[in-house]
């Protein structure tokens, strides 16, 4: 089921802005854990490559134990937020095809997964997309885009979107109010995160064989 997967490199932003949050959100309580080793767990367990760590601040995350074994690496882009983080990324795995989450969006679909891998080498960007809204970080991306990140960086952008306008993109729709929207939460609040806990419980319980959750 998951043979799809072996190629990817699978990357983790976790920036630490968390401005909204008011703490580190990495580090929030998620289902007996945190967002990070929820995340960093899921991925392991689903993806052949070993996950990469995308962070401003490389020692605080080799500093938490549970992460004691996870190749974490530094933004080589300071500033330049989550578009520096993939470049960084890709400037640090020799893998063709990356698939970017960020460290607030603790479940993962694999009916999308699985749609979204048959669909690489199509385009250059694969990324869901709901109510018109592309979810960039959660979205494949080929290395051939590096060149026009690196652009776009040095043209002081930001944004992981930044580029899409000129690259091949296909978006992969999910259906507003489905299971599979549904779990596209990402945690930005205290409120967020209550209700992203609630839900994990309903996750578990309603369809485990569709979500990959981290606990084995
Ligand atoms: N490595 C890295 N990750 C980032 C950076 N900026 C944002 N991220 C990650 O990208 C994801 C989405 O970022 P936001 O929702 O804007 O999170 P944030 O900036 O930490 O939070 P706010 O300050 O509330 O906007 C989160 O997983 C962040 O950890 C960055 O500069 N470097």
């Amino acid at each position: 089921m998951y043979e799809s997967l072996a190629r990817l490199q699978p990357v983790i932003l976790a920036g630490s802005n968390s401005s909204r949050m008011g703490y580190n959100k990495v580090f929030a309580k998620f289902g007996g854990d945190t967002l990070i080793e929820t995340i960093y767990t899921m991925l392991r367990f689903s993806f052949e490559r070993e996950p990469i760590v995308v962070t401003d601040n490389a020692q605080l995350l080799k500093n938490f134990e549970p992460l004691k074994d996870a190749t974490i690496v530094e933004d080589k882009y300071p500033g330049h937020n989550t578009l520096g983080a993939v470049a960084t990324a890709m400037e640090s795995s020799d893998a063709e095809n990356f698939f970017v989450i960020g460290v607030d969006m603790p479940f993962l679909s694999l009916v999308v997964l699985e749609r979204m891998v048959a669909a690489q080498g199509i385009a250059s960007v694969v990324v869901p997309m709901l109510n018109g809204e592309d979810i960039c970080l959660h979205a494949i991306y080929n290395r051939s885009l590096l060149p026009i990140m690196k652009e776009k960086i040095a043209n002081g952008e930001k944004l992981l979107h930044s580029f899409y306008k000129e690259v091949s993109l296909l978006q992969i729709p999910l259906q507003p109010d489905s299971f599979e929207a549904d779990i596209f939460i990402d945690i930005n609040t205290p409120e967020d995160l209550a209700y992203a806990q609630e839900h994990f419980k309903e996750v578990h319980e309603k369809d485990t064989e569709k979500i990959l959750i981290h606990k084995q």
